[in-house]
């Protein structure tokens, strides 16, 4: 591993900079809305401007693989640029690519995202644990290796997701809670931030998914990813009361609301540094 684990590199982003994580989605509308082509070299422009607006005013990006993997192997280039210039500016990366499967098969996902020099690598990946916590154990195992961290969806933001997420086990704990278990045992060894986090909606309370205070307490230095602000309906004046106590780890994210401020133009790129710096300045009001 070259430098400091990805639980304390999350920290100082936290503290240089804020919880604000600026995602990197390009969406077709967005593409033309930007005055981008809706092809691999527009969704690398998309991205190389997003990283210039956030470099400096946020710590941490959050590129949506869907978008560039749509585009086949060009689109893979294009996010490979877009990842190289984000770490060149010093933010931390989230790869959003939710992969997940069983033991082997993930290692192969380990080495593409989160191997040093890897054409893809980056500082943390989202991932699945439908095939179970314990199928992950190699791909973590890899990201203690190298310094890096991953974020297992737990309890979604989106509500489709309900009914699975709250289904409990027999011994009545909740599926959400279930993988969230998982997850905070390899983090112990902190006295801050781990390395390895969940990925908490932020469209409903952490009770609704079976968390309790004491449950929270144990995620004491689990991080969390948040989705579900802006576009998706929740507010960032929510979060003391959606996280409770598990406030302080959250990440914030952040893509429609803030990139639909974005465009091609000179004016559009200004007003994209503008809407990020804002974001932020509002999300420390709270989290302060
Ligand atoms: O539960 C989840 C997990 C991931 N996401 C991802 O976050 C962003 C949200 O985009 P917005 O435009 O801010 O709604 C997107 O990349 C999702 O794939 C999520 O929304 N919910």
């Amino acid at each position: 591993m070259s430098g400091a684990p990805f639980g304390a590199r999350l920290d100082g982003a936290f503290a240089a900079h804020g919880h604000l994580c600026v995602g990197i989605d390009p969406h077709p509308y967005l593409l033309q809305e930007w005055g981008l082509g809706r092809d691999a070299e527009g969704a690398r422009d998309f991205g190389l401007r997003v990283v210039d607006a956030a470099a400096g005013r946020v710590g941490i990006v959050k590129p949506q693989v869907a978008f560039f993997e749509s585009f086949g192997s060009a689109g893979f280039a294009a996010l490979e640029h877009v990842l190289a210039a984000a770490r060149a500016a010093g933010l931390l990366v989230i790869g959003d690519a939710k992969r997940g499967d069983i033991g082997s098969t993930n290692d192969g996902y380990a080495a593409a995202w989160l191997a040093e020099g890897s054409p893809l690598e980056v500082d943390a990946l989202t991932v699945t644990a439908y095939t179970g916590v314990g199928a992950l154990a190699g791909l973590i195992d890899t990201a203690d290796a190298t310094g890096k961290g991953v974020f297992v969806l737990s309890a979604t933001s989106n509500p489709e997701a309900r009914g699975l997420q709250t289904a409990t086990t027999d011994a009545g704990e909740t599926v959400a809670r279930l993988v969230a278990d998982g997850v905070a045992a390899r983090n112990t060894d902190r006295t801050r931030l781990g390395d390895h986090g969940l990925v908490l909606g932020a469209t409903r309370k952490l009770d609704e998914y079976g968390f309790t205070n004491d449950a929270a307490r144990a995620l004491s230095t689990t991080p969390v990813l948040a989705p579900g602000f802006g576009f998706q309906g929740a507010a960032f004046e929510s979060i003391p009361a959606v996280f409770g106590q598990l406030a302080p780890n959250v990440v914030v994210s952040v893509s429609r609301s803030v990139l639909a401020l974005g465009s091609a133009s000179d004016a559009g790129a200004a007003g994209l540094a503008e809407a990020i710096e804002r974001e932020s300045a509002a999300l420390g009001e709270v989290l302060r």
